[in-house]
């Protein structure tokens, strides 16, 4: 699959001090890519990079295949839902569609009217009287009006009430099913990334810690459930990281192969034994050392 989003080696130093330290990333078109990582590691500096707003201080920031900043063909393909979305003066959501077909060739406006039903905004009120969530929907709906072919959503749902989530999303994750649309998104909520994301890249100061591919089951970690005969004790061998129970049923964060850690419980006769999904933030910590050591 082709990659609509290549950094290599990215660095942004502000004052002395680098916000991005080598920062390398790739997102194969088409792909929803949940970038997370603590306050302050870059994330919102890297997404002003991929906007082409931001000039590197070392690096390459391909978008498309073709370096971004300062390259306004690429950056009309490219539309863009910063944390705190800006409008023009005492735009409404029609004034600022109307800026928006000068400035992007592909603001669709008939798609703009389209998707008016899905946001309960009133497109004639000067976005800056909505309140806070209203302003974000606006921001989202104009960005999805752009049929662009990169989007970029930095904490885009911040404010947003949880059943105007879903719909946002939904309209988000069905450009991407239905034009390919490539998506990279920043959040603190692993729960919201895990129901949408296939790749994940976690950040931590100024650096990409790892990147995950979800659709490739987690190597390093297991999660199982199990029912033990009575007096069985777990292997010493068996390196587990997290433990609890319900009853007689033992769920078990165990680090090695599923199959591996299932062969072990195996030999203990089991009445009861399941391999588990693990979710997102299992993974996440499990991964990265094994403590929750305020990645989010
Ligand atoms: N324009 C700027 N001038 C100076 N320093 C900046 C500027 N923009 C960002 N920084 C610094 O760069 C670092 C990374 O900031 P950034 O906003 O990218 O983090 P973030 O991961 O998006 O954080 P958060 O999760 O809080 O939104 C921080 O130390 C920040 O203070």
């Amino acid at each position: 699959m082709a990659s609509a989003i290549e950094v290599r080696n990215l660095r942004k130093v502000f004052d002395g001090t680098p916000a991005l330290d080598g920062v390398s990333l790739t997102v194969p078109a088409g792909a929803v890519f949940g970038l997370v990582g603590p306050n302050g590691c870059g994330k919102s500096t890297l997404v002003s990079h991929l906007c082409g707003v931001m000039r590197p201080t070392s690096g390459d920031v391909f978008v498309l295949g073709e370096k971004v900043f300062e390259n306004p063909s690429v950056k009309a393909r490219i539309a863009c839902v910063p944390s705190e979305p800006y409008f023009i003066g005492s735009e409404s959501a029609d004034g600022m569609a109307d800026f928006y077909r000068a400035v992007f060739p592909g603001f669709d406006l008939a798609r703009y009217f389209e998707l008016e039903k899905h946001f309960e905004i009133d497109h004639t009120k000067p976005l800056r009287k909505l309140s806070r969530g209203m302003r974000a929907q606006a921001a989202i709906w104009l960005a999805l009006s752009i049929r662009a072919d990169v989007l970029l959503l930095d904490e885009p749902m911040d404010g947003i009430d949880p059943l105007a989530r879903r719909r946002m999303w939904r309209l988000v994750l069905d450009d991407v099913a239905e034009r390919g649309l490539t998506v990279l998104v920043t959040s603190h909520n692993l729960r919201e990334l895990e129901g949408v994301c296939d790749h994940l890249g976690i950040m931590d100061k100024g650096t990409m810690r790892e990147e995950v591919d979800l659709s490739q089951p987690s190597e390093g970690v297991a999660k199982v459930q199990v029912v033990l005969p009575e007096g069985a004790v777990l292997p010493a061998g068996l390196s587990v990281i997290q433990q609890s129970n319900e009853g007689r049923v033992l769920t078990l964060l165990v680090r090695g192969s599923a199959g591996e850690v299932r062969e072990t419980l195996a030999a203990l006769h089991p009445s009861y034994l399941e391999v588990l999904p693990l979710s997102l933030e299992e993974r996440f910590i499990c991964e990265l050392g094994g403590d929750d050591d305020g990645i989010m």
